[in-house]
């Protein structure tokens, strides 16, 4: 008979996990198991750092905080552009922060969506986050075409996933343009990106990203794949504090397509202040900003990102991979006939950072969980996402976060629940 799992053995994966430390830079509630860090990342020391200095750079500094200090604000959205070129294998120039998830995604749809004769359509997929759809919507409408004839959403199997295959087979020559997720955010499905951008560009078609759910949790190299542009958060994974600043992918050989939509930071940074009614953009990433950059929405960032430039990618993805099947592996062992079923790949090259555990009662088991101290999140209609964080989740904490769940089983704990789900799921 095969020996179950023991909490000994947590505690000895604890010691052994390199980057244990790192757990003690976050601002943890003592006793809570915050497993939420998939929707807001939790706040760091350093994320704290950045942002407090950036906020006393604003006293002291006054106008001239643009030009002078430590992190001129003026070139801050390039600074943080280069240092997350890493996380997704981008050349530094490829990469700006600036804007939020949804207005860079019109941004670079208005940037690279040109329908011409036959190729109008774009492809999006029936299990998308909203935000995307309504903004792909919203630009075929900007372009007087009708979303019922030029929106192609390619359609699941089985409500979970989005097979290549499904995706490669609405690849016709009447489309132009593609967005896709990284990872889907419901399931935690991990898309082949390499393959789609090659078959998307054998027939001529662009490739665009949400990786909202894999930056900062899984590597990328969007460089070398010869993906067209991509969009990100940095409130998830990258912990910098909700609605914080987010990012732009453009791959170089775009460089110098002119920004759908213009504003005067998109310019050369050298030009811009000689006031010119002739906007004249920049020839990077940085072409597809449009305002100001929120500076102290962007400053948790700076120390935020430090951590991953310590570590690297590889370890942060080898941790979370680890933790996401010690975690599947405790809801085969404890939770078996409680009617629960593993909803994400199981496989590691097939799952982004989370675990989608599905229930019909997910609702007010999630609210169950919560009072028992343990931050999950409910996703309609049934789906409890768990998402240890290789950066503050321990071994541990995802074995008593499965005991805790199994002791709300046993007691019935979630049935003085309503099955209503809150206003923020
Ligand atoms: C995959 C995905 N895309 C887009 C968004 C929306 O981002 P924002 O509200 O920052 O525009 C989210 C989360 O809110 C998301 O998970
Ligand atoms: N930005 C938010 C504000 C409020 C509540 C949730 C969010 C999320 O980010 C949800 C997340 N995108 C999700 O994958 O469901």
């Amino acid at each position: 008979m095969m020996m179950k799992s023991t909490q000994e053995e947590a505690v000895r994966f604890d010691q052994q996990d390199i980057l244990s430390k790192y757990r003690n830079e976050f601002y943890l509630i003592p006793n809570q198991i915050y497993l939420d860090g998939n929707s807001l990342g939790l706040c760091s020391i350093r994320a704290e750092k950045t942002f407090l200095e950036t906020f006393e750079s604003w006293k002291r500094d006054q106008i001239d905080g643009w030009s002078s200090g430590e992190y001129p604000w003026f070139y801050l959205a390039e600074m943080l552009g280069a240092k997350m070129a890493p996380l997704v294998g981008a050349k530094k120039e490829e990469v700006i922060a600036t804007g939020t998830t949804t207005v860079n995604l019109h941004q670079l749809i208005a940037t690279f969506y040109h329908p011409e004769g036959k190729r109008t359509k774009i492809i999006a997929n029936d299990l998308d986050f909203p935000s995307d759809i309504y903004a792909i919507k919203s630009q075929l409408q900007l372009h007087g075409l009708d979303p019922e004839e030029h929106f192609l959403s390619v359609k699941s199997r089985q409500g979970r996933y989005i097979d290549e295959e499904d995706i490669i087979a609405c690849m016709q020559d009447d489309v132009t343009l593609m967005i896709l997720p990284t990872v889907l955010y419901r399931s935690g499905q991990l898309l082949d990106i390499e393959r789609l951008t090659r078959e998307a560009h054998q027939r001529g078609i662009l490739i665009g990203l949400d990786a909202c759910h894999s930056v900062g949790a899984v590597p990328h190299h969007f460089h070398q794949w010869g993906v067209d542009f991509a969009v990100w958060c940095s409130y998830k994974y990258l912990n910098s504090g909700p609605g914080s600043v987010a990012a732009i992918y453009v791959h170089e050989k775009h460089f110098g397509t002119v920004p759908g939509l213009a504003g005067w930071f998109g310019s050369d940074k050298e030009r811009q202040f000689d006031m010119s009614h002739v906007f004249e953009p920049s020839r990077q990433a940085g072409a597809y900003q449009l305002s100001a950059p929120s500076i102290l929405n962007a400053a948790p960032l700076i120390g935020s990102l430090s951590m991953f430039e310590e570590i690297g990618m590889g370890s942060i993805r080898e941790k979370s991979l680890s933790l996401t099947r010690y975690m599947m592996l405790l809801i085969e062992e404890e939770l078996q006939g409680w009617g629960f079923v593993i909803g994400n790949p199981t496989e590691d090259h097939r799952r982004g950072g989370h675990i989608s555990l599905e229930h019909e009662e997910a609702t007010r088991i999630c609210k169950a969980l919560k009072e028992a101290n343990v931050i999950p999140d409910f996703r309609a209609p049934n789906v409890i996402r768990l998402a240890p964080i290789a950066l503050y989740t321990s071994y541990q904490d995802v074995w008593e976060a499965v005991q805790r769940l199994k002791s709300i089983m046993v007691e019935g704990k979630h049935k003085v629940y309503s099955h209503e789900r809150g206003v923020i799921a």
